[in-house]
């Protein structure tokens, strides 16, 4: 691999317009900016090296995958005109400059409490990168209507959220109550746990099982336990469909909530065990979440990779083109033992810490948490770490001293997000409770970078080809020259998101712009770690692309003159050096 060095000046005149969407900023009038000579180092990885074990074919070829206009002149006319970033980023670069802006993305899930437009605008404002629908609850007309007000709000009003669509799975977990919000179990009480579906309202004490073969699996003096332990039985007696149980742990049942059975100390993982990932409603649900062109499916109890990879060819060859990510929600034990390949076979991963809690002991779930963070990081895949971060907030308007050191110790692994789960989807303060999220997030990240505590992580190859492990060696070389240098920002231009999401890995100290043609890449970069994704047509004169950038991003107020920046470009495998831009 050849790499040369060249300096060149740019003078360049851009004819530029007002910005499409509308911004929090000054209103812009079309205008033509000079950019004078900019000192600029250019390093270009050569592609076209003989080392022998590359064929032409392991790299991009920059004609084929070339989207912008054909002619440069044209490309300066026709693209130069829009740029789109989201009005919530626009703001955090705005108030918080550029080194400041918030790293960590936030993912909410959607309930009764945030279904409402004006609901989700709060949320896109307060920064939620991704909307979550839990299949678990409600019914796809609901879903229908959260996933449509998300796109239109992207649409009208210029946010990026991305949608994530979670799939129930096949684990046991009780009936909806009949339509109430919550029953309490009392010490000592007797209530049946039974197969048989029944009418609404169900017999008092009475809850369904979802899942036909229980009443046979458990036995006598086994353990209940509902949400890992919210409320706790044992059971007493089986008769027939009905198994009748004594609390000994008094707490809340909530609709649906989860259900494990223990015996001698460890769960019981019976027939149950032999239940599909994905259940036959799933399948449906994965086909209603293409048919909506949802940007992620995260899917429950994932046991093997296999089911990953089913899962995506499925969607590959019923939605040609598209790129909905699979996210591996990790709470099983079984996920546990196959972790590494799983990992590898998903897209992305989740620290599911609800139902993990009930299957590990709750003191294992901290370690285990940390060690799917590094290993996801490893292996270049995004990870939100979810459930409980903010649980007081259901009820109260300020968070407990130890939540917030738990969100702190998910920002401090650097994990690419965090979730809420209740908090935003039925809790009563779903805005505040991602307001919490976010400040935490922005002060330690920058407790990190004041500190210069740059975690020694040793970054392992993660290329498949020679031509990726070009992009990844670029990436981290331009992560340290950012850090060493303390750049303004990194500038990525990337077809697929995949060179952005190498140098994510990388967890520089300056925030990535990554400039993607395409509105379905720049949403899904939404998901991950210090990414602020933009979208841009943009040619392979990497010159122009910058050219036009800089305009465009200042006129925005979005870079200074006197930035120094780095640019990074997945078509050409180069980096540059803007040392302060005009
Ligand atoms: N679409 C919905 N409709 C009604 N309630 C919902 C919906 N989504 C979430 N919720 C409520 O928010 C709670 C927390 O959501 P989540 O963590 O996603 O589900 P779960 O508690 O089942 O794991 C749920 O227990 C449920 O009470
Ligand atoms: C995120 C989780 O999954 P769900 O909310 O669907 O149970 C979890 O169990 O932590
Ligand atoms: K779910
Ligand atoms: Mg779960």
């Amino acid at each position: 691999m050849a790499a040369t060095a060249t300096a060149a000046a740019a003078h360049t005149l851009l004819h530029l317009a007002a910005p499409r969407k509308p911004s929090a900023g000054p209103p812009l009038p079309p205008t033509t900016l000079r950019l004078p000579g900019r000192r600029l180092a250019r390093l270009t990885a050569s592609c076209s090296s003989g080392s022998g074990n590359n064929s032409a074919a392991d790299f991009p070829n920059p004609n084929g995958i070339l989207v912008a206009p054909p002619s440069a002149a044209a490309s300066a006319a026709a693209a130069s005109s829009h740029i789109d970033v989201d009005v919530a980023t626009e703001a955090d670069l705005r108030e918080n400059g550029f080194r400041s802006t918030r790293r960590t993305k936030l993912v909410c899930t959607v309930g009764p409490a945030t279904c409402g437009a004006d609901e989700l605008e709060a949320l896109a404002v307060g920064g939620m990168n991704v909307a979550r629908v839990n299949m678990c609850h409600g019914d796809r007309e609901w879903h229908r209507g959260v996933i449509r007000a998300v796109r239109r709000l992207n649409e009208e009003k210029g946010f990026a959220v991305a949608v994530m669509m979670d799939t129930e799975g096949s684990e046991i977990h009780m009936g909806d109550l009949g339509g109430a919000a919550a029953a309490k179990a009392e010490d000592g009480e007797i209530w049946t746990f039974s197969v048989r579906s029944f009418e609404a309202p169900p017999p008092e004490r009475t809850i369904h099982v979802n899942y036909e073969g229980f009443a046979e699996d458990v036995r006598v003096g086994d353990e209940l336990l509902v949400d890992g332990g919210m409320a706790r039985f044992e059971v007493v007696e089986k008769l027939g469909p009905d198994v009748k149980c004594r609390c000994t742990d008094p707490g809340l049942l909530l609709p649906r909530a989860n259900l494990t059975f223990w015996r001698d100390g460890s769960i019981v993982r019976e027939r149950n065990a032999m239940l599909p990932t994905i259940s036959s409603k799933d399948w449906l649900d994965i086909d209603f979440g293409i048919s909506e062109g949802v940007d992620f499916i995260a899917v429950s109890f994932v046991k093997s990779a296999e089911v990953i990879n089913h899962l995506k060819s499925y969607i590959a060859a019923r939605s040609r083109g598209s790129d909905i990510a699979v996210i591996a929600k990790i709470e099983s034990i079984d996920s546990l033992k196959n972790l590494e390949e799983i990992i590898r076979a998903s897209d992305g991963a989740m620290v599911a810490r609800g139902d993990m809690g009930a299957q590990i002991p709750l003191e294992q779930v901290p370690s285990v948490q940390q060690k799917i963070v590094k290993l996801c990081r490893q292996l270049n895949k995004p990870v939100i770490v979810a459930s409980q971060l903010l649980e007081s907030m259901i009820e109260y308007p300020t968070p407990t001293r130890a939540e917030v050191a738990d969100v702190s110790e998910a920002v401090r692994q650097r994990a690419d997000a965090l979730m809420l789960s209740g908090e935003s989807a039925m809790g009563r303060y779903p805005e505040k409770a991602l307001s919490v999220l976010r400040s935490v997030s922005l002060r330690i990240e920058k407790w990190w970078r004041e500190e210069k505590r740059h975690e020694e992580l040793e970054l392992k190859d993660v290329s498949s080809s020679f031509s990726d492990k070009i992009s990844e060696e670029i990436c981290i070389s331009a992560a340290k020259m950012a850090n060493k240098l303390e750049v303004d920002a990194v500038f990525v231009y990337t077809n697929t998101g995949h060179m952005a999401s190498l140098l994510s890995r990388c967890r520089p100290d300056c925030p990535i712009f990554a400039f993607t043609t395409s509105t379905s890449v720049r949403r899904r970069l939404n998901l991950q770690w210090g990414l602020i994704p933009f979208r841009l047509s943009f040619s392979d004169d990497m010159e122009s692309n910058l050219n036009r950038t800089f305009s465009l991003l200042k006129a925005r107020g979005m870079i200074q003159s006197g930035d120094l920046v780095i640019a990074l470009s997945d078509m050409l495998q180069s980096i540059q050096v803007m040392n302060g831009i005009s």
